[in-house]
């Protein structure tokens, strides 16, 4: 049985139809990427795994647990996690606070005023810190770190809830190409360390085709191809979505830069 199943996923905005009856399957220890030029529905099916939104109609079952009707939380609570976009909301904590609060939100702990954040599950988020090779500057203000960085301390709070499945909304956007592929990389290693499952969404098809196992390519909310980077760059359907977008899909020659 596949982790997480999608099947006929639809979503109307009144009369726009997102998402148009969308399949798919992952499995654990997968790294799966959900690409398609902007509108296509990406967000939409994102927020629709996590809760966030409610499906018009379909079924999105996690271990054969059909989501589609519970509430975020519950679904968190099952084992989708998702990164969190820690820039604008806990820059004045350190970056251990930072963890430490996404762990207090998962196992439903009242912050109580009298007690810092400081004195929960400070070991437990040392111990994440050190999967995304952070734990060394545990103790710096969020907002002095370098960008990169905060991404893995982003990373790290997604994996508060012990996810099985981790959904990940343009993880790399704004990098550099060097820190880019050190955090595709990680969340790569995290992926087979904890036989995991990873949903990314992309605009960066030189991420996608260098880290995903497979991708799944929405357009105007349809499913239009399923594949290996190899497959992908050579369907027809994708070439034809992605004309004029400026995105490319020719192999890169050998040295090209990533
Ligand atoms: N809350 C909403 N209300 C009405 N229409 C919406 C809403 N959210 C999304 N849409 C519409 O649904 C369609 C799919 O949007 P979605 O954001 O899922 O696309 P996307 O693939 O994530 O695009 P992008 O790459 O630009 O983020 C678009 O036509 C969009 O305008």
């Amino acid at each position: 049985m596949s982790l997480l199943e999608v099947r006929n996923l639809r979503k109307a905005f009144g009369g726009n139809i997102a998402v148009d009856g969308v399949n798919f399957d992952l499995h654990a220890g997968e790294l799966l990427a959900l690409i398609g030029p902007n509108g296509a529905g990406k967000t939409t099916t994102f927020n629709m795994v996590n809760g966030q939104l409610r499906a018009t109609a379909g079924s999105i079952k996690l271990n054969g647990t059909e989501l589609t009707r519970l509430p975020p939380r519950e679904i968190a609570y099952l084992g989708v996690g998702r990164t969190f976009q820690i820039a604008a909301t806990f820059a004045s904590l350190t970056v251990v606070e930072n963890v430490q609060m996404a762990l207090l939100a998962h196992n439903r702990k009242v912050y109580s005023f009298w007690k810092p954040a400081a004195a929960y599950y400070r070991e437990k988020a040392m111990a994440l810190l050190a999967q995304v090779g952070m734990d060394s500057q545990a103790d710096r203000a969020s907002s002095e770190l370098a960008y990169g960085d905060v991404k893995r301390v982003e990373l790290a709070m997604g994996l508060a809830n012990d996810p099985k499945l981790l959904l990940m909304d343009e993880p790399t956007a704004g990098m550099a190409p060097k820190e880019r592929n050190d955090l595709m990389a990680l969340t790569k290693k995290l992926v087979v360390d904890r036989n995991m499952a990873v949903l990314f969404t992309e605009h960066s098809m030189d991420v996608v085709f260098a880290y995903a196992d497979r991708m799944i390519v929405l357009a105007r909310g349809q499913l239009i191809a399923e594949g290996s980077a190899e497959e992908i760059r050579n369907h027809p359907k994708v070439q034809e979505v992605y004309f004029g977008t400026g995105k490319t899909f020719e192999k890169k020659t050998a040295g090209a830069q990533a």
